[in-house]
């Protein structure tokens, strides 16, 4: 999804959600009837993005998901919490594909997760502790990687670098385009994981603890552009500790405890981890 800037571009970009909010999903599960169930404007009622029934999912032969059902649909906020060790960076995982479910189903655009190719429609934040690596990148080179998926032969063209610079605009690294990452404080690094993220336009954004070690002005930074995500018809899941400054633009709150869901309804019913 790319955010928009000018009142008359944001519109236009509510237009193209509402658009999208209308079509089938896409390929096979449309061909199957799957997918959309139409949108009345309403979360509640509009076409899930993601949904995750029943999955079970084990690392290293020890079960740490026992039946998670998590839907996520078009425009929603939804916030994964939990205590350490509960299972949400698995839930992610399975998600993206990186931890194959042993049960259930997940469906992303309404298509089954093992006949989904469109990847660039997703755009994942991975937990900045794992992400971070030794190589020497400039920002600008960490952000383009994120636009790979949407080049032409892995060839960044006029169109995908203006993707780039306006990603970093959007986190507010800009003038740090040439910075190496490895210079970066810990909430500027951040921000450069969620402008590769972005740089691929996803209708569906899915962040590891955003917010994790990152200083109060980041965080703001970060809320705005997650709001602007959110404006231009983006869905969002992310695990969270806490609410924090996020908490206003979230629609729903799925709680887990040892593998499972105890909760999943608004922020303000959450019971403690
Ligand atoms: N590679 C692994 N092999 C075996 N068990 C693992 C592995 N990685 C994580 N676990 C265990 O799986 C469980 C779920 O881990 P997960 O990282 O999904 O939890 P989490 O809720 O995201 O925790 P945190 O908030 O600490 O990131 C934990 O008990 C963890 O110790």
């Amino acid at each position: 999804m790319r955010p928009a800037s000018t009142p008359r571009a944001r519109e236009r970009a509510r237009e193209r959600a509402r658009q999208r909010a209308q079509e089938p999903a896409e390929g096979p599960a449309a061909a199957d009837g799957g997918g959309d169930t139409g949108s009345t404007g309403d979360t509640g009622t509009r076409a899930p993005v993601l949904a995750l029934r029943g999955v079970t999912a084990e690392l290293g032969s020890r079960p740490v998901l026992h039946g998670i059902d998590l839907t996520v649909r078009r425009g929603e906020v939804v916030a994964l919490l939990g205590a350490n060790g509960s299972g949400k960076s698995t839930t992610l995982r399975t998600v993206i594909g990186q931890t194959p479910p042993t049960a259930g189903s997940i469906e992303i655009f309404g298509t089954p997760q093992r006949r989904f190719r469109n990847w660039a429609r997703l755009g994942y934040v991975p937990q900045r502790t794992t992400a971070v690596s030794g190589v020497p990148a400039t920002v600008t080179e960490v952000v383009s990687a994120g636009r790979l998926s949407r080049s032409r032969f892995g060839v960044l063209r006029g169109a995908d670098r203006a993707a780039v610079r306006h990603a970093l605009e959007l986190v507010g690294m800009a003038d740090h385009a040439q910075a190496a990452v490895g210079a970066l404080s810990g909430g500027q690094h951040q921000r450069v994981l969620i402008a590769r993220a972005l740089a691929a336009e996803p209708e569906l954004l899915i962040m590891d603890e955003p917010m994790a070690g990152v200083d109060l002005d980041s965080q703001r930074v970060l809320a705005g552009t997650l709001r602007g995500q959110v404006d231009g018809g983006a869905s969002v899941l992310l695990v969270l500790h806490e609410l924090g400054p996020l908490e206003p633009l979230i629609d729903r709150t799925v709680l887990l405890r040892d593998g499972r869901v105890v909760h999943d309804g608004p922020p303000s019913a959450t019971p403690r981890p």
